[in-house]
């Protein structure tokens, strides 16, 4: 079971005129933990978060959407509760808790990436390395990603925007061989997408909370490079929504409910699920049906 999320003193941003968000966004480590031993790796990935200058969208957004782009892991499927699982079991191992301070780091973030945040900040980098780590959390993960579910809301969503003609995609993390296996029992579904980027697409040089994933995206639309500020992201990560930011488009945030709400401050909206979302707030064709 994870940790109780603790509370974070985190950095207040205010939206200045120039509608720019501060460069650095990344709560603090909570008061009264001890501040964890960030080594040079871990603290390379927690600064490229913090120094990646966030390029706030424009007044444009709302109203003008032409192109949506989806995040995959936790906002497509319900698939980020089977990396939780399997890192809580390698944790277990060193009698050690998994947090969701840990969590919110490791989530949406490139595999070696997520596993260097992993094994350095849990303390237990000289036992397992971040290789051996993905190598024993991909042998567990093997049988659970072919059972992945949808998240509520997803596919009335995907299929009313294909069906209005609203062009849209997907830019995961997630690299190619897991692709294939969390969306087996869903093929018919992601085939509305015009395409897809994967975690290993060699125009991803960095993974989120770079905008790498997301601008390659909007460049392979029919009608591409898409104008960031027409396209609208969903992601549930925080560091896929300040991708998104950086990549200068308006990201939608919905989050899993034990997220600490500090961490869902620079999206320009945060809801609590796909089916609250009113394509008419943003532009795009209203739902027929009278789901909310
Ligand atoms: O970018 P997404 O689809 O959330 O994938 C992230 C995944 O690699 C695990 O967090
Ligand atoms: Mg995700």
């Amino acid at each position: 079971m994870l940790a109780s999320p603790t509370r974070f003193v985190a950095q207040r941003i205010t939206l200045r005129s120039s509608n720019t968000i501060p460069t650095s966004f990344i709560p603090p480590f909570p008061r009264g933990l001890p501040q964890r031993s960030v080594t040079k790796a871990s603290a390379r990935i927690v600064a490229a978060m913090s120094t990646t200058s966030v390029n706030a969208v424009t007044d444009a957004g709302r109203g003008s959407i032409t192109h949506v782009i989806f995040d995959m892991d936790g906002l497509l499927l319900d698939t980020e509760k089977f990396y939780t699982e399997v890192q809580e079991k390698i944790l277990a191992r060193y009698n050690k808790t998994f947090d969701w301070s840990l969590k919110a780091k490791m989530m949406g973030r490139k595999a070696i990436e997520a596993a260097t945040l992993f094994v350095e900040e849990c303390g237990i980098s000289d036992s397992l390395s971040p290789e051996a780590f993905i190598v024993e959390r991909e042998s567990m993960l093997q049988d659970l990603f072919p059972t992945s579910d949808l998240m509520p809301g997803a596919s009335r969503l995907l299929r009313h925007l294909h069906g209005k003609g609203i062009p849209i995609c997907v830019a995961t993390g997630t690299h190619t061989r897991h692709f294939d296996l969390k969306t087996q029992r869903h093929r018919e579904l992601f085939s509305l997408m015009h395409h897809i980027v994967r975690g290993d697409d060699p125009e991803v040089k960095q993974g989120k909370p770079a905008p790498d994933g997301f601008l390659a995206a909007a460049r392979r639309f029919e009608d591409g490079p898409v104008d960031p500020r027409k396209a609208l992201v969903f992601e549930d990560a925080p560091s896929g929504v300040m991708a998104a930011k950086n990549a200068g488009m308006n990201v939608i945030m919905v989050p899993d409910p034990r997220l600490d709400k500090s961490y869902c401050t620079v999206a320009d909206q945060v809801l609590a699920s796909l089916l609250d979302f009113k394509p008419e707030e943003w532009g795009l064709p209203p739902f027929e049906d009278s789901q909310n």
